[in-house]
């Protein structure tokens, strides 16, 4: 047998993008952009403040129509349907469970994003330890969390609480997980730390996640792939070593029209 490495075949597409546009009056929030998540990649969509970032996301998940487009997810057209039904494919984002109970422990918290995936109606005759707690426990052993199980959620530092609502937003086996700026708030240790943890959860999950951030040390570290939007457009797309080098990011980072580009941005 020869020692070299299987060539790596292309994943196909998860999420194709296109033509995605999004008009607020006159503003065009988003204007048409095309783009492919692919399974096991892990993609940061960055961009100055007003870029478009959040309306992209909200389109996605269907929380805010669109203009204009296609967003098909597995090859299937999800734009116009509503979030819910959005999530139930497969698409999920981290914000919308991963506010944690104070009052619960770690694995009750898991537990609770069980019941709610599952959709189990949770009243005061079931309690929550009883669902599913190998499933939850073994949640808390793939963000390295399982030692803190029986720690409650009120007690934890603010790193494990991200780490925390990761395995509660894994707890509905989302397909594509979109994650709002995950690392807001984190030291750059801590930040470095929770990105390489979601870039091995995507690789061995074989999931996508598609991740808005501000601190670009992160993104040029650990993202398979980065795409950059500037006012509305998507202005380049590429590997690390492509956007650094690319001109257009350049200018809305450095240029003539750097300067509204917002304080809370480091540059490439
Ligand atoms: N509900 C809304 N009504 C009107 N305009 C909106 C609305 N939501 C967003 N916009 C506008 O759309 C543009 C894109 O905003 P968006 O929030 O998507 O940018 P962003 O890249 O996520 O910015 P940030 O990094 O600051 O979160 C901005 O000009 C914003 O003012």
């Amino acid at each position: 047998m020869s020692g070299a490495l299987p060539a790596r075949v292309p994943q196909p597409a998860l999420l194709q993008v296109r033509g995605l546009t999004r008009r607020f009056g006159g503003n065009l929030a988003v204007d048409g952009i095309d783009f492919d998540v692919r399974a096991g990649e892990l993609l940061a969509l960055i961009g100055p403040n007003g870029a478009g970032k959040s309306t992209t996301f909200n389109m996605i998940n269907g929380q805010l129509t669109a203009t204009a487009g296609s967003v098909r997810f597995d090859d299937r057209e999800i734009l116009g349907m509503p979030s819910h039904r959005v999530a139930r494919l497969g698409v999920g984002r981290s914000f919308q469970i991963a506010a944690t109970f104070a009052s619960l422990t770690v694995l009750q918290n898991v537990q609770m994003a069980l019941i709610a995936h599952r959709r189990r109606v949770f009243s005061f005759f079931s309690r929550a330890d009883a669902h599913e707690p190998g499933r939850a426990l073994d949640l808390l052993e793939q963000v390295g969390m399982a030692h803190l199980a029986q720690h409650p959620c009120s007690a934890l530092a603010y790193g494990d609480v991200k780490r925390l609502e990761l395995a509660m937003s894994l707890a509905a086996e989302p397909r594509l997980l979109l994650m709002d700026e995950p690392t807001a708030g984190m030291g750059p240790a801590e930040r470095h730390a929770l990105v390489a943890l979601v870039k091995q959860i995507v690789q061995a999950r074989n999931m996508g996640v598609l991740f808005t951030e501000h601190s670009m040390d992160v993104v040029f570290e650990h993202a398979d792939r980065i795409i950059v939007m500037a006012r509305g457009r998507m202005i380049a797309q590429g590997d690390a070593a492509a956007i650094r080098a690319d001109a257009r990011v350049r200018e809305v980072y450095f240029g003539a029209h750097g300067a509204d580009t917002g304080g809370s941005h480091d540059a490439p």
